[in-house]
């Protein structure tokens, strides 16, 4: 249950008087997520997500998402661009925790994703490019491969007493010396995503997407990589297992919205390489360090590191299509 910080009633109607919202109907927390804090709200005057930021979520980055969201959200693109207060700020705190207002979006994300949404999908990343990539603020990509050197040294104390654990570290510290070889310098960049998994993107019953929430990775970064990052989250079953005509709907979604360079075509297999090495390690080290007490389970990084295996037999970034 991701609610790890209690709001009450009393609690959100002192918050939400700092804002022309109308009255607070409901508020009730969503079980789902596990970074944030996160309830939805029904005032008199429509439905909001009031997210309370956890210690996972940089606080010093919060207002590079809100002003991200908000340009999303006011050209157009369907992203949880945040209420303003009167006073025009985004930000605030409850109980402690840094938080924000923000539109509530409709739709529910795909729990069987086929064919048909994951064309959609790979269409409104395309568009997240097209749309937001010149919002004009920079963030460097805190999950980015000059960070993966150090999460494997975070991860060593304990893997100690793994030895799955430090057979996959070990590995990984050959692939990082290859991929920094080979990484591109020069692609296409601008606001990405980061982490735009099936639990990211709402659709509508028609496998349409309706919402594009969760940018508390966002930065700015290569499309390419972007691209990259949700292949692997749309094109691989849970466990991990290559679906190939997913890869392809997803990827044929996105070059017809956004045409790809042969340069970020060719730079794909790499890409997909470094983003399964990046999400084996960032659920490895949850494991790792996982209370059985919490609620939250624990992601599984083996699923990820299959990923790797299939992306290093990949030739050609043509081979996706
Ligand atoms: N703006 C929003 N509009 C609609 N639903 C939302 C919104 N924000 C969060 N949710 C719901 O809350 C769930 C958890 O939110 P998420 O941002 O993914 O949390 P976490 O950062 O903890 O993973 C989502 O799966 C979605 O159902
Ligand atoms: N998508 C990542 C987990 C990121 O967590 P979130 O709760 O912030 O979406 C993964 O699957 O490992």
């Amino acid at each position: 249950m991701a609610v790890f910080t209690p709001v009450s009633l009393e609690d959100a109607r002192a918050y939400l008087s700092a804002y022309d919202i109308g009255e607070l109907i409901h508020l009730e927390g969503i079980e789902e997520g596990v970074s944030n804090t996160n309830f939805k709200v029904e005032t008199t005057s429509g439905l909001y997500a009031l997210t309370l930021f956890e210690a996972a979520t940089p606080e010093d980055s919060l207002p590079w998402f809100m002003d991200y969201t908000l340009y999303l959200d006011r050209k157009g693109y369907p992203a949880p661009g945040p209420a303003l207060k009167r006073d025009g700020q985004s930000l605030g705190r409850i109980n402690g925790k840094p938080c924000a207002l923000i539109k509530w979006l409709p739709g529910r994300w795909p729990r069987n994703p086929d064919t048909r949404h994951a064309a959609s999908a790979g269409e409104y990343l395309a568009k997240l490019h097209l749309i937001g990539g010149d919002f004009p603020q920079y963030r460097a990509n805190s999950m980015g491969p000059a960070s993966w050197p150090g999460l494997i040294a975070r991860c060593e104390p304990k893997a100690a007493t793994s030895p799955r654990a430090q057979e996959i570290l070990a590995d990984f510290r050959e692939e990082l010396a290859f991929l920094k070889g080979v990484w591109p310098a020069d692609l296409p960049k601008g606001a990405i995503h980061a982490d735009y998994f099936t639990d990211n993107v709402l659709m509508n019953d028609d496998g349409i997407v309706t919402g594009v929430i969760d940018y508390y990775y966002a930065c700015t970064d290569f499309y390419a990589y972007d691209l990259a990052v949700a292949l692997n989250a749309w094109g691989f079953t849970p466990g991990g297992q290559p679906q190939p005509q997913m890869i392809s709907a997803f990827i044929k979604g996105y070059h017809e919205t956004r045409p790809l360079s042969e340069a970020e075509i060719n730079a794909l297999p790499l890409f997909a390489r470094g983003s399964a090495v990046r999400f084996t390690l960032t659920r490895l080290y949850d494991l790792l360090n996982h209370d059985p007490s919490w609620v939250v389970k624990p992601k599984d990084p083996e699923a990820f590191y299959r990923r790797l295996d299939h992306h290093r037999g990949i030739k050609t970034g043509h081979t996706y299509f």
